[in-house]
């Protein structure tokens, strides 16, 4: 396992091209937030939106509707139960499911549904609720351009590892039995790709906060979207997260995920000039 090195990031988040619009830049769709955690989907659709994502959709519970729009009014909004989220699925080119999705009946609707209109060509990251969800009821999962984000307790949920016993080679293996790139995450993230395995050699304690992870969720689609799905645009996503919190953490006890998502166009621009 080799620590992702800094260049990557360099090569990944370079100048926009001059003849460029919203449409260059990609779109995604988060689907989650319900009635109680409405600020996970809030906080990822922001990490998409600050991470330079072209268009953002939000795919939530329809009590979250003010909320959004009043905190992220880049984002577009549609009613998680609304019948047109199918026909939207197919024309994004990441979608995002679990950040506040809960694990009640109307969330497992949603993850099968979501399962099963998600065509090859989309990258589908899978996180928080999606994955404990997918662990609870033994759903499959074949789509190749996966991206999974478990933190650990998440990972054994998965996985069947117990976190005491989540190594470097125990996570590989398991991995290795799911499509798309693992990325388990903790005080020092450890990626899984179809063909390599990356460190995290960033990240501080003060990042130990709730909503960070739904952050990361957010960056990473942004960056897909942009950039392209592969080992080096995953890599840079993860470490750009990191790279950012302890940025602002030289100055705060503690990073908020709004506060991290706030310095993340700076941080791009200093990435993209230097
Ligand atoms: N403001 C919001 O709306 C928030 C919503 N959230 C959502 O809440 C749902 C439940 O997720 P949670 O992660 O809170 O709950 P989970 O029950 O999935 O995981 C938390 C449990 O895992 C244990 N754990 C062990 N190692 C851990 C590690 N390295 N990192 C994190 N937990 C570890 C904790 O002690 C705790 O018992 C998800 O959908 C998530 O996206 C959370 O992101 C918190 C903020
Ligand atoms: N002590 C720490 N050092 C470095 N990174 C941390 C630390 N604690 C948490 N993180 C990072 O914060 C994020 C937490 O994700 P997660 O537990 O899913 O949060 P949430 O679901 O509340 O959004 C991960 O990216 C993890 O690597
Ligand atoms: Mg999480």
């Amino acid at each position: 396992m080799k620590d992702i090195p800094a260049s990557w990031i360099n090569d990944v988040v370079t100048p926009r091209p001059a003849d460029s619009y919203k449409g260059t830049f990609g779109r995604v769709l988060v689907i989650g937030g319900n009635a109680q955690f409405g600020g996970a989907a809030i906080m990822a659709a922001s990490g998409a939106v600050y991470a330079g994502a072209g268009l953002v959709s939000v795919a939530t519970a329809a009590v979250n509707r003010t909320a959004l729009h009043a905190r992220l009014p880049e984002a577009m909004i549609i009613p998680d139960d609304d019948p047109q989220l199918l026909a939207l699925i197919p024309t994004v080119d990441v979608v995002a499911i679990g950040p506040g999705l809960g694990t009640d009946e109307r969330a497992a609707r949603l993850l099968t549904q979501t399962l099963a209109a998600v065509a090859p060509q989309q990258c589908l990251i899978i996180d928080g609720s999606a994955i404990t969800l997918i662990a609870q009821k033994h759903l499959a999962v074949a789509h190749a351009r996966t991206l999974w984000t478990p933190h650990q307790m998440e990972w054994q949920r998965l996985a069947g590892i117990p976190i005491s016993q989540q190594t470097p080679q125990t996570n590989q293996a398991a991995a290795a039995n799911l499509p798309g790139t693992v990325i388990v995450k903790s005080h020092r993230t450890q990626l899984f790709t179809p063909t390599g395995s990356y460190r995290n050699p960033l990240g501080t304690p003060a990042m130990a906060t709730g909503g960070m992870g739904d952050t990361l969720v957010g960056i990473l689609a942004g960056f897909v979207a942009q950039f392209g799905l592969n080992d080096k645009t995953v890599c840079a996503a993860v470490y750009a997260h990191s790279a950012v919190a302890e940025e602002v953490a030289k100055r705060n006890y503690v990073v908020l995920p709004s506060m991290l998502i706030q310095a993340l166009p700076a941080y791009m621009h200093q990435v993209a000039e230097a």
